[in-house]
């Protein structure tokens, strides 16, 4: 299924008429630079083009109050001074003649958007909108924003396909406090927000979008406030929340659909954000993202206001909707002291509503919640003035090219199992050379003239040298030893290959130690028994009290644990090894698939026993980039896993910086 993309060129007909240098940066040129690039990358071609419609009375009455809508849709027909005047009961947003008209095809978008996607004509899709929604009330129209696009599209999702979880990540550099008001007391939709917050010194300077904002009565829990109180925050900030606050929760509350309030304020360059993240890391936030709810991801534009990184990232978004794999997560740094403030601060006031949580540690000793100015004492709003930014012109490269080979997955198969549909089979080229045969024979193969898994042995390393020259992006090879057969590709890879590799075993067996002393390879082993090898900070051993049957569990350390190990190390290849008897089950295994292809641009090798004919078919589905299906509701995962990973963290967080989830103690 296909990326829908939704755009119509009349929602640039409206403008700023008067001078307010709060609404200046909203300019039409954002949304035609946004979709020129689209044009110019080929992106909007690969797309599925879904017209806009003109929301109804009753959608925007899904949210919005009828005074509220009586008084904007008197507006087409005011003069400039009554448009003023109109404008002057709201912050930071203006109207025009033509911004109702447009205002209800940015809600049409948004519907339509849902429309495609829960009717299955899309695996997923973009809308490009303006005027953008996400500040406005139900009775007041905020930063930019007339209606909330966003939050309509969540009760119209509810309320026209049954939807029982909507979650809303809002990665806009705004607090979306239109949509928090809107769903702070319902638990049926889950919002997440970062925003530039400053200890309240930043727009829109609210009490309540501080961490500790969790939702209202049945609501509690299901609000997730993320303050950063610092400007200059990197992709290291950004992903270690998705890490360590949003996927944990996302899993747990298992949504039906995932709506984005995609700003592109957050990225380099932008004048209100003021931030360093750079564009190719929201081809990583949408990817984390796209195996929720089935693929179910409708990713609508909000904020964004320089027109060179807002284009730039909207490509990155698309480019990964489309299923192309990201770019590798270069040089990712340690978070910053802020960020794991912040970090600790909310997992710890979310500890008694998620059970990923529940060992979260207490607030920071340096409650930053002290430092939140309080506006009445010092009397002075000291946000940030509407003079113009220090002209610090920011530059950063441009996000690398994502080119996808041509061949997606080669599966080497036994030869009573067929093909799956898509792949290609791949067996070795030409005669075996006879250096590789001789070291593969001397090495591996104990029976001396095993024809058979000689042949397997060559075409699984001349497959990883194809992967490694991205000539072919996966592959899925079924062997008889898989522990022999790891060996032979990390053997294989420390010597030809030109990169780190990632090896992911998942089920008990021995990985022989000398594979990982170099650095060249970081294996981590989920298995059900317990190790007490802390031979290097390159095994890592992840032991779960019921093995990898255990869905919670494994989920648990695949987001705590293997993610930010793997961003940290950022391998040019991922070994995804399931050794004999694992007890993970394909819906967990899919989604183990699909997350780890984040990493290397995709370039996962997966290893099976040439037995485990029946799961052929669900990992070649995943390796191709087909979203996983939902796991449902979690229950809670064991309490000694959830302890064991933070133990694991805490040891090894020294070694690997994406594992910190808390402030380093001062003092
Ligand atoms: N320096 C300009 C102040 C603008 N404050 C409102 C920002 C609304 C962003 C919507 S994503
Ligand atoms: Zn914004």
């Amino acid at each position: 299924m296909g990326t829908a993309l939704i755009y119509d060129e009349e929602m640039t007909k409206y403008k700023l008429l008067w001078v307010d240098p709060a609404c200046k940066i909203e300019v039409p040129e954002r949304l035609t630079v946004s979709h020129e690039a689209l044009v110019a990358t080929g992106l909007a071609d690969r797309c599925v083009s879904i017209p806009v419609r003109e929301a109804t009375e009753a959608d925007i009455l899904l949210v919005h109050s009828e005074e509220y809508l009586e008084g904007v849709k008197k507006t087409p027909y005011m003069t400039l001074e009554d448009l003023q005047e109109f404008t002057l009961q709201y912050g930071d947003v203006y109207f025009h003649p033509n911004i109702y008209h447009c205002a209800k095809l940015a809600i049409g978008a948004s519907l339509q958007l849902v429309d495609a996607v829960m009717t299955g004509k899309v695996r997923n899709g973009m809308a490009l909108v303006r005027p953008p929604g996400h500040h406005s009330m139900r009775s007041a129209a905020s930063g930019f924003c007339v209606f909330n696009n966003v939050a309509i599209a969540a009760q119209y999702a509810k309320r026209q396909y049954g939807v029982k979880r909507v979650l809303i990540v809002d990665w806009d550099i705004h607090h979306g406090q239109g949509v928090q008001y809107c769903f702070e007391d319902d638990p049926s939709v889950l919002y997440f927000s970062w925003h530039r917050y400053e200890h309240q010194k930043f727009w829109p300077q609210l009490r309540e979008s501080d961490f500790d904002s969790v939702g209202k009565e049945k609501g509690a829990g299901f609000n997730i406030n993320v303050p950063w109180n610092k400007v200059k925050m990197q992709n290291s900030d950004y992903l270690s929340i998705f890490f360590h606050v949003l996927l944990p929760v996302a899993y747990e509350f298992s949504p039906d659909l995932v709506l984005v309030c995609a700003g592109f304020d957050s990225a380099i360059g932008d004048p209100e954000g003021e931030m360093c993240a750079t564009p190719d890391i929201f081809a990583h936030l949408t990817h984390l993202l796209m195996n929720l709810a089935g693929g179910k991801v409708c990713a609508v534009l909000e904020g964004g206001y320089n027109l060179t990184s807002l284009p730039q990232s909207v490509c990155q978004t698309v480019q990964t909707l489309l299923g192309d794999p990201a770019p590798r997560p270069a040089n990712l740094e340690s978070p910053c002291k802020s960020a794991l403030e912040s970090l600790q601060c909310v997992r710890s006031a979310h500890r008694q509503y998620w059970s990923c949580l529940k060992h979260a540690a207490d607030l920071p000793t340096s409650d930053i919640s002290t430092k939140r100015i309080k506006l009445e004492e010092e009397g002075e709003k000291t946000g940030e003035g509407e003079e113009d930014k220090g002209t610090d012109e920011k530059v950063w490269a441009q996000p690398p090219k994502r080119v996808a080979p041509s061949i997606r997955t080669a599966v080497v198969l036994p030869d009573g199992v067929a093909c799956p549909d898509q792949c290609e089979r791949f067996s070795s080229p030409g005669d075996p050379d006879p250096l590789v045969v001789s070291k593969l024979r001397e090495n591996y193969l104990k029976d001396g003239d095993d024809g058979n898994a000689l042949t397997t042995l060559y075409s699984l390393t001349a497959l990883a040298d194809k992967m490694d020259r991205n000539e072919i992006c996966s592959g899925l090879v079924l062997v008889r030893d898989v522990s022999m057969a790891m060996m032979c590709v990390v053997q294989h890879a420390a010597t030809a290959l030109s990169n780190r590799v990632l090896v992911v075993c998942v089920g008990d067996g021995k990985v022989r130690s000398d594979c990982s002393e170099d650095g060249k390879t970081l294996v981590v082993q989920f298995s059900s028994k317990e190790s007490d090898d802390q031979r290097s900070k390159y095994y890592i051993p992840v032991c779960l009290q019921k093995g990898c049957s255990d869905v919670p569990g494994l989920l648990h350390s695949i987001s705590g644990l293997l993610l930010p190990l793997g961003y940290e190390y950022d391998p040019g290849l991922v070994l995804l090894v399931q050794m004999p008897d694992s007890g993970i089950c394909d819906s967990v295994w899919q989604q183990l698939i699909g997350l780890l292809q984040g990493l290397a641009r995709g370039h996962t090798l997966v290893l099976m026993r040439e037995d485990e004919r029946t799961r052929v078919g669900p990992t070649a589905s995943s390796l191709l980039g087909n979203a996983a299906p939902s796991l449902g509701q979690l229950h809670a995962p064991l309490p000694e896993d959830v302890k064991a990973v933070e133990s694991l963290r805490h040891r090894l967080k020294s070694d690997w910086k994406l594992l910190q989830t808390t402030a380093p103690e001062t003092g």
